[in-house]
């Protein structure tokens, strides 16, 4: 699905942030992306949307339908007036889609209700769905998501992994989801990246636990 050749990536030309990863990701994988603060987890993930331009090393990616899921962004508060109709509908021009029935595509989530709401005025996990929603309008066969889990509560990140998870195993849609959380890494990936010493890393579930277990909790 995703091919990475001898990337490097610099933000200032001097120190790499990132240097000579090769990474081949699988179709139908759920990839949970983990490192330290600060390793460069989300660069990587703007590198494969090329909202950056790496430094060195070429990427392909088999697939024209991407999706994206940002970081929950603290700037939508109560004084941020715009419904979640609008974000909606503002997606869904850039997309050049035409939808006629926006309360559809909440119904996943169970949020119609909330299509006249402003999106200050929903709680973490409302707004962290509606940003799923909005990314699944032009139904992706790739998703990148960005720390899913800030910022929402225990029951609604239930829901919201249960429906990723789903995502991947019933629609096929290949996961890359910058995580901090380890057990939940664990529990819904097949496989994870770690980031790490501006290397990048893929194992599957089970190399990785043995890897962490071995790491963390060895004498
Ligand atoms: N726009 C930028 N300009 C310069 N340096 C940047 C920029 N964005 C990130 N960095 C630096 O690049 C490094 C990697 O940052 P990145 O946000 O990719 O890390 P991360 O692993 O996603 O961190 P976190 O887990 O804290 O979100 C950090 O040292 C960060 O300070």
């Amino acid at each position: 699905m995703i091919n990475i050749h001898n990337l490097s990536f610099s933000y200032n030309k001097k120190d790499y942030t990132l240097e000579n990863i090769n990474l081949n990701i699988p179709k139908g994988s759920y990839v949970s992306i983990v490192g330290s603060n600060g390793s460069g987890k989300t660069t990587l993930v703007k590198i494969l949307l090329k909202q950056l331009k790496p430094s060195t090393g070429r990427i392909e990616i088999n697939s024209k339908k991407i999706g994206y899921v940002p970081q929950r962004l603290d700037s939508f508060n109560s004084q941020f007036s715009i419904s979640v109709k609008e974000i909606l509908s503002c997606h869904g021009s850039a997309l050049k889609l035409h939808i006629k029935n926006y309360s559809k595509i909440l119904k996943k989530f169970n949020l119609e209700g909330k299509l006249n709401s402003l999106i200050g005025n929903l709680s973490g996990g409302q707004c962290q769905k509606v940003l799923i929603a909005r990314a699944l309008m032009g139904n992706p066969q790739l998703l990148f998501l960005d720390e899913m889990s800030t910022g929402v509560d225990e029951q609604s990140q239930l829901e919201i992994y249960d429906t990723i998870s789903n995502l991947n195993k019933t629609d096929d849609i290949t996961i890359l989801s910058v995580e901090h959380d380890i057990s939940k890494a664990f529990r819904y990936s097949t496989h994870i990246l770690e980031v790490s010493d501006k290397k990048a890393l893929l194992y599957t579930v089970n190399e990785y636990k043995n890897l962490y277990y071995r790491k963390n909790f060895s004498s």
